[in-house]
């Protein structure tokens, strides 16, 4: 089954989410190029998007205008403009032609010290400027190892995730911070359970909506293991941070899907 973009029927695509984080100069842009117009990418089922830095945006979203490949950025300002040195705002992502915002990433909670709040109002702008946001959420391994998981996701869902998300706007992006670059990642039954509770919470609290918004899995996903983890019930793809820096472990997660 192929899916077109408007296509969210019953089966919700699978969202194959890349984060360059700060890596990336304006040679990697052929790298871009060659994503966009891979053929793997042509015939996957997902829906692929690569969040660059502020830096690449606009010349990535002219270069892969037509293609398959959307192009996101990994952070908005909360207010539309103003005296905030060194933002941007999400109308300047969308004036930029990026399509999504990640907001809230657990690196942006724990060096920058962003809030549930914070994260909520960052996602807000991004649907006022029409970006769909990726708010992410996990828990730390203290948090884990205290059995502290399925409370912490609460408070994050609860706290991060504003009232006018839609399953068109808004993408969770489950991420266990101890999986995040170590090469770890949840068993198979751990992530199951997590999703299966995000689901639920989000499924309750936006009826509809909460049923078909996408739950990404992230932490330490690459080709070997990216087929196991997104046949998981409530797992609608991936936000791969190391692997998506190399065309062919990215184009490889999505061939997955
Ligand atoms: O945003 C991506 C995540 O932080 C996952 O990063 P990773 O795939 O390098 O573990």
């Amino acid at each position: 089954m192929k899916w077109e973009d408007s296509d969210m029927g019953s089966a919700i695509r699978p969202l194959v989410a890349g984060n360059w984080k700060m890596n990336g100069m304006r040679d990697s842009l052929a790298q871009i190029k060659h994503v966009s117009e891979s053929s793997a990418l042509a015939i996957s089922n997902a829906e692929a998007l690569i969040c660059v830095p502020a830096t690449l945006l606009h010349s990535a979203a002219v270069m892969t205008a037509g293609t398959p490949l959307r192009i996101g950025a990994q952070n908005c300002h909360h207010e539309e403009d103003g005296a905030y040195t060194g933002d941007i705002s999400a109308g300047m992502i969308a004036d930029s032609l990026g399509s999504h915002a990640i907001v809230g990433h657990s690196e942006r909670r724990l060096v920058y010290r962003e809030c549930d709040a914070s994260v909520r109002s960052k996602a807000a702008a991004a649907h006022k400027a029409s970006l769909t946001a990726i708010i992410c959420i996990g828990e730390t391994e203290e948090e884990r190892i205290g059995d502290r998981t399925l409370e912490v996701l609460r408070c994050q869902l609860a706290g991060s995730v504003p009232d006018g998300a839609t399953a068109a706007n808004t993408v969770i992006a489950y991420e266990p911070i101890w999986a995040i670059g170590t090469g770890r990642t949840p068993s198979i039954a751990d992530i199951a359970a997590a999703h299966a509770f995000i689901r639920a919470e989000l499924s309750g609290r936006f009826n509809g909506e909460g049923d078909r918004m996408r739950l990404l899995y992230g932490g330490s996903v690459k080709p070997s293991n990216a087929a196991g983890i997104l046949e998981i019930d409530h797992v609608n793809g991936a936000l791969v941070g190391g692997a998506s820096l190399m065309a062919a472990d990215y184009l490889a997660i999505c061939a997955a899907c």
